[in-house]
Formats: C-alpha cells, sequence, structure tokens
C-alpha cells in the first residue's frame, strides 16, 4: 500500500490532474473581453513573458504598449489588433491563473479604493507561505477572520497616538545610531539595519538590546524572514505558485530547485534560536491566543522595520547623488534646530524634510509591486470583465513613475511636494501608493514616518554625506542600482559620511 502511494506517483498524479484541470478550462474558456497584454499560448499561458527581474518596469512598459482599442474576445488574444492608446489593466495567464497588473492610480482608487471588499484577498502563495514557513505573517493570509483579529490588534499598537508614545526610544536609538556613525561611518548600512531591530526588539518587548550590535538570534531569524520574503515573496516568481502540487516533488529532481532553495530560507525557529530573552518570550508555549497574536505581530515589527533600513539607506544614496537638495534641507534644520539635536515637535516647522520623506518613497518605492491582492467575485472595470481568483498586483512603481502627475520622475526632487515660498502644497498629495493599497494598506506606515522623521533630520544636522574617492584620488560614483526583489534594497555603495563641525560631534556624545 505505501509503495503505491509513494511520494512520486502522487505528485505526478497531482501534476496530471492539474494539466487536465487546465486543459479544460482553456477548452472552455471566457469569451468576455479581458484586459490586454502579451499574446498567450495553450497550458502554459503567459509563463514565457513572466519577467524574472523589475518585473514592474515591463509592467509599466506592457501598459503603454498593449492598447485597449480593440477588445478581444478570444482570451488568448491569438486575433487581436492592440491599439495605441495604452492601458492601465493589463493581463496575463499562467497555468490557468489569471494575473491583472493595475498600472494606474486611476484605476487603483476605482479597484482597491472603492470595492475595497473584493480586493482585499491574498492569493495562496506555496513557496512563501508553505515551504519556507511564513504561513503565520498576517501580511500574507487569506482576507478573512484570522486576518481581522491580526490586523485589529497590530493596528491598536501603531495609531498616531500609540506611535507618540514610542517617540523616547526612537530618540534614544538614533543617539545610538548617530554614536555608531560617527565611530565607524563607512558602516552606515549596517548601524541603519542595527537601529531598526533594537527599536522593533525595544519596541515590542521592552527589551534592551545591545547597543553596539552584538548579534541576537531573535534579529537574525528577523532578519532571515526578510531575506526569505526578500527574494520569494514576490507572486510568481517560482513555478510552485502557479502549481502548488509541485511542492510535493523531491528536492533532489532538475526542477526541484525552489525546494532547496525553500530548506535554505525554511523558518524553524524552534530548533535553531539560541535562547534570548527575546526568543524565549516569542516562543513561550503558555501563551494565550491573543499572547500568540501579540508575538506574531511583534515579529512582524521587526520585518516592517526592513523596509524602514531601505527607505533610509535610500535617503543616504540621495544625499549623495543630489548634493543641492542635502545643502537645502540642512539650511531649513539650521533655521530651525540650534545648539541641539531635532526633536518631534520640529516636526511642522521643517516642510523641506518631510517632503523628503515623500520623495523617498516615490522615488524608489520599498515595495514596487506591493503584496499581491485577490479579487474575490467577477468584476469589470471601463468595460473589461475582470475574473474571480484573479492575482492582481498594484503597480506602485508605474503610479508613483507617471510624468503626467510626477514630471521628471526619476529625478529626486522633493520640490514637487512644496509651493513656491516652501510650504507643503495642499494641491499634491502625500502619495499612498508606497504603502500599499485599500484594506491591506500598511498599517506600520505612521510608525515607519516618525523613525525616519527623527532619522533623517538628525544625520543632516550632524552630518555632511559626500562622495567618496578611491585610492587614485577618483570620486566613486554610486551605480544607483537596486536589487530586485519583492523589497528592493539599494545595491551596497560608498560615500563619506563625517560630523558636520566639532559642535555636532560634541552634540551626538553628550548623554
Ligand atoms: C518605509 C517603510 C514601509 C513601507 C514602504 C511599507 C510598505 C508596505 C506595503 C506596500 C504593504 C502592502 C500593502 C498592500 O498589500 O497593499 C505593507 C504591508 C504591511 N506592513 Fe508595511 N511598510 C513599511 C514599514 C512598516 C512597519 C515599520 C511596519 C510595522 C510597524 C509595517 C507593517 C506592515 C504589515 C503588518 C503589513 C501587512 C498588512 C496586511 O496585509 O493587512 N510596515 N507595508
Amino acid at each position: 500500500m505505501s509503495s503505491l502511494l509513494s511520494p512520486e506517483l502522487v505528485s505526478a498524479s497531482a501534476v496530471t490532474v492539474g494539466a487536465l484541470a487546465i486543459l479544460i478550462a482553456y477548452a472552455r474558456r471566457d469569451s468576455r473581453p479581458i484586459p490586454p497584454g502579451p499574446r498567450s499560448l495553450p497550458i502554459i499561458g503567459n509563463l514565457l513573458n513572466m519577467p524574472s527581474q523589475e518585473q514592474w518596469l515591463v509592467y509599466q512598459e506592457w501598459s503603454r504598449k498593449y492598447g485597449s482599442l480593440s477588445f478581444s474576445t478570444c482570451p488568448d488574444r491569438a486575433f487581436t489588433q492592440h491599439g495605441t492608446t495604452g492601458s492601465d489593466i493589463v493581463h496575463m495567464n499562467v497555468f490557468g491563473t489569471d494575473i491583472l497588473v493595475v498600472n494606474s492610480a486611476e484605476a487603483a482608487s476605482a479597484l482597491f479604493g472603492h470595492k475595497s471588499a473584493i480586493y482585499s484577498d491574498r492569493p495562496r502563495m506555496p513557496m512563501l507561505g508553505e515551504l519556507i514557513g511564513l504561513g503565520w505573517h498576517f501580511g500574507f493570509m487569506p482576507h478573512g477572520e484570522d486576518w481581522r483579529i491580526h490586523r485589529k490588534i497590530f493596528a491598536q499598537e501603531f495609531t498616531a497616538t500609540a506611535v507618540e508614545g514610542y517617540q523616547e526610544q526612537e530618540l534614544k536609538w538614533t543617539k545610538i545610531f548617530l554614536q555608531n556613525l560617527i565611530a565607524t561611518p563607512q558602516n552606515f548600512m549596517q548601524h541603519i539595519q542595527h537601529m531598526a531591530s533594537g527599536l522593533a526588539l525595544e519596541i515590542s518587548f521592552g527589551l534592551e538590546v545591545q547597543p553596539s550590535g552584538q548579534p541576537d538570534p531573535f534579529i537574525a531569524a528577523a532578519t532571515q524572514a526578510v531575506e526569505a520574503l526578500t527574494e520569494t515573496g514576490l507572486f510568481g516568481t517560482y513555478l510552485v505558485d502557479f502549481l502548488p502540487s509541485l511542492k510535493y516533488f523531491p528536492a533532489w529532481l532538475p526542477f526541484g530547485k525552489f525546494r532547496r532553495q525553500a530548506n535554505k530560507w525554511r523558518i524553524s525557529p524552534r530548533r535553531d534560536y539560541v535562547p534570548s530573552i527575546g526568543s524565549k518570550i516569542l516562543m513561550s508555549d503558555e501563551a494565550s491566543n491573543e499572547t500568540a497574536v501579540r508575538q506574531a505581530t511583534a515579529a512582524m515589527f521587526a520585518n516592517g522595520s526592513a523596509a524602514t533600513v531601505s527607505a533610509l539607506t535610500t535617503f543616504i544614496l540621495a544625499m549623495r547623488l543630489y548634493p543641492e537638495v542635502q545643502a537645502k534641507a540642512r539650511r531649513e534644520i539650521e533655521q530651525v534646530v540650534s545648539g541641539r539635536l531635532p526633536s518631534y515637535s520640529d516636526e511642522a516647522s521643517l516642510p523641506y524634510i518631510t517632503a523628503i520623506i515623500r520623495e523617498i518613497g516615490r522615488w524608489n518605492p520599498v515595495v514596487p509591486l506591493s503584496f499581491p491582492h485577490k479579487l474575490t467575485t467577477d468584476d469589470n472595470y471601463n468595460g473589461y470583465y475582470l475574473k474571480a481568483g484573479s492575482v492582481v498586483f498594484p503597480n506602485a512603481w508605474a503610479i508613483l513613475h507617471d510624468p503626467t502627475v510626477y514630471p521628471e520622475p526619476h529625478i529626486f526632487k522633493p520640490e514637487r511636494f512644496l509651493t513656491n515660498d516652501g510650504k507643503l502644497n495642499p494641491n499634491v498629495k502625500d502619495p499612498e501608493a508606497p504603502w500599499g493599497f485599500g484594506r491591506r494598506i500598511c498599517p506600520g506606515r505612521k510608525m515607519a514616518n516618525s523613525t525616519m522623521f527623527i532619522t533623517i533630520a538628525s544625520i543632516l544636522a550632524t552630518f555632511e554625506i559626500t562622495a567618496a574617492i578611491d585610492d587614485n584620488g577618483r570620486v566613486i560614483k554610486p551605480s544607483g542600482e537596486y536589487g530586485s526583489g519583492m523589497l528592493r534594497y539599494p545595491k551596497p555603495f560608498k560615500c563619506n559620511i563625517k560630523p558636520r563641525s566639532r559642535e555636532a560631534a560634541a552634540l551626538i556624545s553628550e548623554d
């Protein structure tokens, strides 16, 4: 009996049944007009068109290329003539899974905003949730009761008032960061990471983490989770996302590479942890349901802070590449802050710093394709039929680089959010797209903005960021490149960071 049900036989049968289901679905395909997209092939659909790098750029290009002039009545679009007007929604199909990419703010607002009840689900993500073990992460839970409970408890901890309550810890960690920066400025990325993790641990568990950065097993596990999320979180990166039965295939098969990668990233805290106070609390068996939810959300905060790390690294990059922005920001700070470090009460008087924070999220969004949403009910948009069960990607990158809304979108220009006399322009909205959409919008955004404000204002008040010089006296220009994953980070780059003056250095070392 056991030999009859060998894993190989089970997986082969599962794939055969899956292939049959796709064939039947293909034969019965719908004839209603669907959004345009690249031409698809039988069974595999657009598998060969799926970009593997910087997907947001490819989808942005497709939305210009595939027009909405003539509606196809054939879902594989074999006979469609594409128009020239472009379409803000593009469609693909891979092994029977419909994929929609939303490329404009109007379409995002019409779907994720006005119809959030049917656009707030998440697709099943076998690689991330089942093989790597991030299924507990409520950011990837289906839109249901469990998600609602997690989200409610989490959101209570990060309201505007709750976030004000964390300012003391944020000021403390900003100071630690500045001190680490003065000691080893070349390690600025590591110091940003340490500050974000230390702050998350202190706020979540009340833990006092070593300021100098002794390795902590909880930080290590959170970092591992972030790496897994970055590499695999983009739905469709692995075939198993489209064909879940592949997860039963043994790792040694030639196409079992994803299994080997999943084993590398698999989150198994109970076995791998060296006990720390944080991990003991996190893993406590006596935990009640609510405690369990709190524990998971605390760990989520550690992950969320990874996004803040990316945004702060983008800030350093922008200051290195745009010295005139840095000089202008510093002039504003000098008018407001003198003989002390910046505080939260300065925020209202520093509109240029607020504009810089907005521009960071717009210029190089941390999550350019946001997290994938799933449509739960048949819908239509601009005459197109959108099928229930479709995976829907909001293309935050395309929305934030729309030249009709943000002229010269590739340039870092905080002025776009300001009036001529330097106030925040009420007619230019603070973009929401960097934070996601509808009911799933990032619940940690107030916390992230608060951390960014105090860190950025404090760096500008005390340090100068200039070009690094190589051994031959030549300026090293950062490539400005980013890694391509679900969360984007600037690729490591060099710059010269030094205190602006003796007074600034003295402020940093003061207790
Ligand atoms: C610059 C920093 C950050 C950025 C750019 C960012 C961006 C995002 C985005 C784009 C999403 C997906 C929204 C969607 O599905 O439409 C998200 C979800 C989420 N973020 Fe953030 N985030 C940041 C920081 C944080 C922080 C600090 C926390 C924790 C305090 C956090 C907690 C979460 C959670 C829990 C979710 C999942 C929400 C859900 O599925 O219901 N984020 N974030």
